[in-house]
């Protein structure tokens, strides 16, 4: 079945859409019914991670797709990422088989280092966010640089067909730049009205980097959230611009970033707002809207994992 939805080209000729869906946070007895759904409604494009511990039922759920005929895996751009305690070189294969087992896949479409800065060492057993007593976050010893290295086996192996990185910032990118032979081909990181991302995306493009926004919506199931958070959703300036669509706050904001031609993977498991948040095709946010949102960033970082700001690789220290 075709589907309805733009692509971007990565800078190896590869096209991924541009609106895909993500899945943190997602139950594990939500997540296969929400990507069932997903991919009824015509998104291709699913994001994942080990540490979202769904994969399993993601996987469940794509298999139950391709069997009944719905889509076939080569018209499916499937996301995973290596977790923050598995950046030791020799251990990647082993962590991204795993992800392939997982999701029942003999290849991603792409695979990124989830953060530059590195957990204790540890296996696929181990505790995923090792602790001390005082349940301190235990740094480890790796470097992303030899990380990457082995990233890049993974796409001569045919495990993955492109890599790319995530909260990497423009320091971070230009070190992974210095070595690559594989070049990153995006760098996942949170992008909404409120964090723009305006520098990095142009520091991106200069690199042929195309940026992926997490957390589109602003996040506002993200564990951390305080009720009287500033909301996206709500913003009377985005329902404003909405009304004038008759579209929806979310609907709004990604829109948004496909006409920045940012790559955006909102989630969701709720039925109706699967289906509302792909139905985006029939409306353009003229020029004078798209700035108005421009002005809005007010540095609103939501997932600054500021418990781990000490760690040599914390990424939000700089600017961007
Ligand atoms: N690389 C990284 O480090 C990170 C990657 N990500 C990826 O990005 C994805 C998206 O980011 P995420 O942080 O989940 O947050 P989002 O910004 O996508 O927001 C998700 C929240 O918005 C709600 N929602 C979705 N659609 C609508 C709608 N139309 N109207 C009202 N509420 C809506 C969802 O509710 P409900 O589900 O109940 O419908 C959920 O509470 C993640 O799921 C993950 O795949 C996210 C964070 C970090
Ligand atoms: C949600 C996510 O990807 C985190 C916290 O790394």
């Amino acid at each position: 079945m075709a589907s309805k939805n733009q692509f971007v080209t990565f800078n190896n000729g590869l096209k991924c859409p541009i609106l895909g869906f993500g899945t943190w946070k997602s139950k594990p007895g939500q997540v296969e019914d929400a990507v069932k759904v997903a991919i009824d409604a015509g998104y291709r494009h699913i994001d994942c991670a080990m540490v979202y511990e769904n994969e399993k039922e993601v996987g469940n759920a794509i298999k139950q797709k391709i069997d009944e005929g719905v889509v076939k895996r080569e018209n499916l751009f499937i996301t995973s990422k290596l977790w923050n305690i598995f950046h030791q070189p020799d251990y990647v294969e082993t962590v991204i088989k795993k992800t392939l087992s997982d999701l029942q896949l003999d290849y991603l479409d792409l695979y990124l280092i989830h953060w530059p800065m590195a957990f204790k060492e540890g296996k696929l057993e181990d505790d995923w966010f090792p602790k001390t007593a005082e349940g301190v976050t235990i740094e480890g010893t790796g470097s992303y640089i030899e990380t990457w290295k082995a990233m890049e086996k993974l796409v001569h192996q045919g495990l993955t067909k492109s890599i790319g990185i995530s909260n990497f910032n423009k320091k971070q990118t230009e070190d992974i730049l210095n070595i690559a032979t594989v070049k990153p081909v995006t760098n996942q990181v949170e992008c909404h009205p409120y964090l723009n991302q305006k520098k990095l995306k142009e520091f991106s493009a200069q690199h042929n980097i195309i940026l992926t926004a997490y957390s589109p919506l602003g996040s506002p199931d993200r564990p951390w959230a305080k009720p009287d958070d500033p909301s996206l959703l709500d913003d009377p300036k985005i329902l404003a611009i909405g009304k004038k669509y008759n579209k929806s706050a979310a609907q709004v904001l990604i829109k948004y970033q496909i006409q920045r031609g940012i790559i955006v993977i909102p989630k969701s498991v709720t039925k109706s707002r699967i289906e509302s948040n792909f139905d985006v095709w029939d409306f353009t946010l003229e020029q004078n809207d798209m700035l108005e949102i421009d002005t809005f960033d007010c540095n609103g970082r939501v997932l600054h994992l500021n418990w781990n700001k000490k760690f040599k690789d914390y990424p939000f220290h700089d600017e961007y």
